[in-house]
Order: structure tokens, then sequence, then C-alpha cells
């Protein structure tokens, strides 16, 4: 449980909150007998030991009314926070997902109605619906679909600018993916508080339509219907309309409290693996790039359980290093990467005794100030750059954001930037090809356009994942050029992800190599022909040379190695 629910205002809470939903459970089971056995010598008796509210003009125990009318209130509250909450989560995401154009006017639209009071669109749709419960229900849900729409949308925009979601759609994510996937897992937890609250507010409106007649009809009855009827005879007995008020109250400050403590609880989406109190690990180097000892990194399977992908990689980028992860599909190169950059989504969970970019403790989410630093300082370059880059802006458009955003640079010098960049990484015609579309660009050009969105920063390191899988031979060359120029340029570190071993040994400084998650060996290139391990042998023989005998077949690498050492 979390620690604020064990304070003693979180204590109270789940005693109110378990008191509500035995009454709602068992309530007309129990009292439901006391609540229609009428007493026509007990008429509006006030309040006694024998009934605490007093009893109603026909006699009927107030109390037990009350306690019977828990299951409608509660329910219909519920049911009208489902459809505020439903509805305001696709108009939100809609209004976020669609294009400029289309968001201002779904925006605009819900600005509209959030200008009307909010219980005038309840009276309103109660109007079209007509006075029932389920007609109330629906009023006062859809009333409420504004108020969550704005919600969904101003929160999902401020997720939508962070590196992550920046990155998923680099990655090629379709918005209404990155959407379901990146975004709304990330505004879930003040989207519960705020859902608790709303509750709150609900359970009032729905005491306000049955009070003004609006709501829930006779025979049945909820708070507000009781509350009416006991207004009626306030100068008689003033419990008649107080206990049920007093219910309506006490529930609506349970659901508000909720959720205050649910917003002082808020999980945090990635933790650190250091028990509290453990002091930190020393071997940590204050210059490096990155900084990363027992990286672990896990993924819920399909029946819900965590699957650890990367088992407690270390690994230490210098400044101006180029390293190289190479090993087979699926051997976690990217998904280190990823947590390096900090750019695994909220499915992930991140453990580590140590995370760091340039200082940064990547296992906290970070602030505004550091999240300014990484977009600066960090590059990703991703296998497919068609789908990395917005096919619907230019180049150059692309280019310039990523320096406007970050570095607060003005249009025109973010211009001038963008064409040094270009020039850079060798893309003729840089004046020309600025306002070209992604797909008027070559494959490798693409690449080169990476790059270059990379150097708008002050990048001090860049990965790239898989940069050249996709390209010929001579282009991939061209692309390994423009890494190396931007390095020079920048002495920004490189972190190279490859399955390729010849490609990265010619590249790299130092080779990490990577087997089911887990390093099986680091070493620098000049040492490769000094591999000890079985499985880098294997991915070393499997790159042929001049002297090869092509008669021979290529190594079985994961065969080979685990016939020799098990990783
Ligand atoms: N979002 C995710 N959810 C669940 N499992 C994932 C997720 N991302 C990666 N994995 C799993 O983690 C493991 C490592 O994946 P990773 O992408 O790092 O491999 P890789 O070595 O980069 O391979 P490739 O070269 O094919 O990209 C794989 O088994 C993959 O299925």
């Amino acid at each position: 449980m979390p620690r604020t629910f064990r304070s003693p205002q979180g204590i109270a809470v789940v005693v109110g909150l378990l008191v509500v939903v035995l009454a709602t459970v068992l309530g007309p089971t129990l009292s439901g007998d006391a609540a229609t056995a009428r007493d026509i010598a007990n008429r509006q008796a006030p309040a006694s030991l024998a009934h605490l509210f007093g009893t109603d003009p026909l006699g009927r125990d107030l109390l037990a009314r009350t306690v019977v009318a828990t299951r409608l209130s509660v329910l219909l509250t519920l049911g009208a926070v489902g459809i505020s909450v439903g509805g305001g989560v696709v108009l939100g995401v809609i209004a976020a997902v669609l294009p400029r154009f289309l968001r201002r006017l779904v925006t605009a639209f819900i600005d509209i109605l959030l200008s009307f009071p909010w219980l005038l669109l309840a009276l309103f749709f109660s109007v079209i619906w007509g006075a029932t419960s389920t007609g109330a229900m629906l009023a006062i849900g859809f009333a409420g679909i504004p108020v969550f729409a704005r919600l969904v949308s101003t929160l999902a925009s401020s997720v939508a600018n962070t590196d992550y979601v920046h990155a998923a759609r680099l990655l090629g994510s379709s918005p209404l993916r990155t959407a379901v996937r990146h975004v709304l897992p990330n505004i879930l937890p003040p989207m519960i508080v705020n859902t608790a609250a709303h509750a709150s507010v609900t359970l009032l409106s729905f005491a306000a339509l049955s009070f003004l007649g609006l709501g829930v009809q006779a025979p049945e009855y909820d708070w507000g219907r009781l509350l009416n009827e006991g207004s009626k005879q306030i100068y008689v007995e003033p419990m008649a309309a107080i206990g049920p008020g007093i219910a309506i109250v006490l529930t609506g400050v349970l659901f508000s409290l909720l959720g205050e403590l649910l917003s002082e609880s808020g999980p945090r989406r990635v933790r650190a693996a250091r028990p509290a109190g453990v002091a930190e690990a020393t071997g940590e180097d204050e210059n490096a790039v990155v900084d990363v000892e027992q990286l672990r990194v896990s993924f819920r399977g399909e029946d819900g359980a965590l699957i650890e992908r990367v088992h407690g990689v270390d690994l230490t980028i210098a400044p101006g290093e180029v390293v190289g992860i190479v090993g087979e599909s699926g051997s976690g190169k990217s998904v280190t990467a990823m947590a390096v950059a900090g750019l695994l989504g909220p499915e992930a969970l991140v453990e580590s005794e140590r995370l760091r970019f340039r200082g940064i403790d990547m296992r906290t989410r970070p602030s505004a100030a550091e999240r300014r630093t990484l977009g600066l300082e960090q590059a990703m370059i991703f296998q497919d750059p068609l789908s990395s880059l917005n096919p619907a802006l230019t180049v150059g458009r692309q280019l310039t954001e990523a320096s406007e955003v970050h570095a607060g640079h003005k249009r025109g010098a973010a211009t001038k930037r963008a064409l040094e960049a270009m020039a850079l990484v060798r893309i003729p015609e840089p004046a020309k090809r600025i306002k070209q579309l992604p797909h008027e660009f070559s494959g490798g050009m693409r690449q080169r356009a990476m790059i270059a969105m990379g150097l708008m920063g002050s990048p001090r390191l860049i990965i790239a994942d898989e940069p050249t899988t996709a390209l010929d031979v001579t282009v991939q060359r061209q692309v390994l050029r423009a890494l190396a120029d931007a390095r020079e340029r920048t002495g920004a570190a490189i972190l190279l992800i490859s399955h390729d071993i010849a490609l990265v040994s010619g590249f790299c400084d130092r080779i990490v190599v990577m087997r089911d998650g887990a390093v099986v060996e680091q070493l620098a290139v000049a040492d490769l022909d000094r591999a000890e391990h079985p499985y880098t042998r294997g991915l070393i023989d499997c790159v042929p040379d001049m002297t090869t005998d092509r008669a021979r077949p290529l190594p079985v690498i994961g065969v080979a190695a685990e016939e020799e050492v098990p990783v």
C-alpha cells in the first residue's frame, strides 16, 4: 500500500470508502425491509435512537432509506464519471493526434463547450434524455466530457513534447499508436487523480438534479431525492434533510480526498534498483558521457508477467569515444541504447545501479532543464530514416524545429545552422534540398539528414541504431563518413549499434558484444584478434575475407558458442 494511504488521512479515506462500498453492495439487502416498512403512527417522527434520521411522511425509516439509496447514488455517479472520462479520452486523444488544422477545430469546439456552465449543460442534456435516472446519468456524463477532453488534450500535449514520444514518432509509430502506447500511460496518474476528484462533483450534481426533480424519479430514490423530500419537512424534522445531506457531503469529501491521496502517491516510471540507504557505488566515472552499471530492462509478457530482456549490462562511454554494440537480432542492443537515452516508454521496467548521461541520473524523471540538455546533447539515428522523418514537413523545417525548440534559436539563425549541418554531412546543394520533403531524398541522404538533425543541438552522444542496414555498401560508407565528420566537428561520442562486426570494427574504438541480453565481452578494436569468447570469435569467423574458403559453410554462431562456453 502506498505510504500516503498509511497516514491518518489515508486510513480514514480507506475506512470511509469501505463503508460506502459495503452500503452499496449490502445496503438494499440489509436495510431494504426497514426502508420500505410503513409506520403511519410514527410518520414524520423526529430523530431518535430508534430512527436516527427520523421518518418520512409514510413513517419509513430515513436512515435505512439513506443506506439503501447509496447503491443508486454511487452507481449513477460511477456511470456518469465513466461516460465523462471515456468520452473525454476519445475526444482529447483525437484532438491530440489530428493534423494541426483539424486539431484547432476540435480544440475550439471543446473550448466552446467548456464556456457553458457545467450544470447548464447537464440540464440541457437532461431535457433531451428525459427526467429519469438513466437520463440524468447520460446528461451529467456528457456534460463532463469537455472537462476531460480538455484535460486529456492538455496533458497529451505536454507529454507529446517528451523525448520518448519524439523518439516513438521518429521510429515511425502512427499518431494513434503513439497516443495509446506512449501518451496515455503517461497521463494516467493525473487522469486517475482528476477522475476521483470529478466523482465528487458528479455526486453533488446528481443530488442537485434529483433535488430539482430532474434526476431519479419515484419509486426509485437516491440521496438527492431524499434531500428533496426531506427539505419539505425541514422545519418539522431537520434530520430528514440533514441525514441524506451528510451522506452526500461525506462521500463527496471521500472522493476528493482519494484524489488528493492518489496525487501524492503518484508512481514513477523508472525505478532504481538500489535499496534505500545503500551508499552510492564507487567506480563511478564522473567524466563519462554514459555511465551504466548493472542495467536490467524487463517488459511484461502477454500473461502480464515481467520478462527480463537485458540482464545487468555495464557500459561506460568516454567523451568522443566511438563504441559499437554488436550482437544478433534480439540480443538487447537497441533496448540497452534506448535505456541509455532514457527513451524507453512506461511499458519498460528499467532498473540499474547507475544510469547516467553526462551526470544526469536517468533513473529519475528529468527536470525541465535536464530535458532540455538531453534534447540538445543526445542525437538518435534509427534504421529507417523515412519513418524517422515527418513526411509532411520539409527537411529544413524538421532541422530548424529541433534547433528552435531545444536551443531557442530564431528561425533565421536556425536555418543558417541547418544549411551548415547539411553541408557538413555532405548533402549536395543544401539551399535547394532544405526546401524538399523527405521522400525527395535518397535513403542515404535521409540518413545524413538525420545526422544533420542531431548536429542542430550540441551533441555529446550520437546513438546510431543500425543506421546503414537498409543501405547499399557505397551509401553505407557515405553515412559512416557523415557520422565520422559529425564526431570530428562536435567531439560527440558515438554509440553505434549493429549486427555487423566488420562494419563496427572498421568504425569504432571499442566493441561491446551482446548476446541474450548480456554483455559477453568488451574489447578495443585493436584487440579483436585476441577475442576470447567463442561467441565473439564466431561473429568474427562469420565475416568472409579474401582468403575464405567459399566451399566451407559459414559457422553457426549460436551452436558454436553454446558448445564451447555457456553464457
Ligand atoms: N517494447 C517492448 N515490449 C516487449 N518486449 C520488447 C520491447 N522492446 C524490445 N523487446 C524485447 O527485448 C529483446 C531485445 O530487443 P532489442 O530490440 O534490444 O534487440 P536487438 O539486439 O536490438 O535486435 P534487433 O537488431 O533485431 O533490433 C527482444 O526479445 C525484444 O522482443
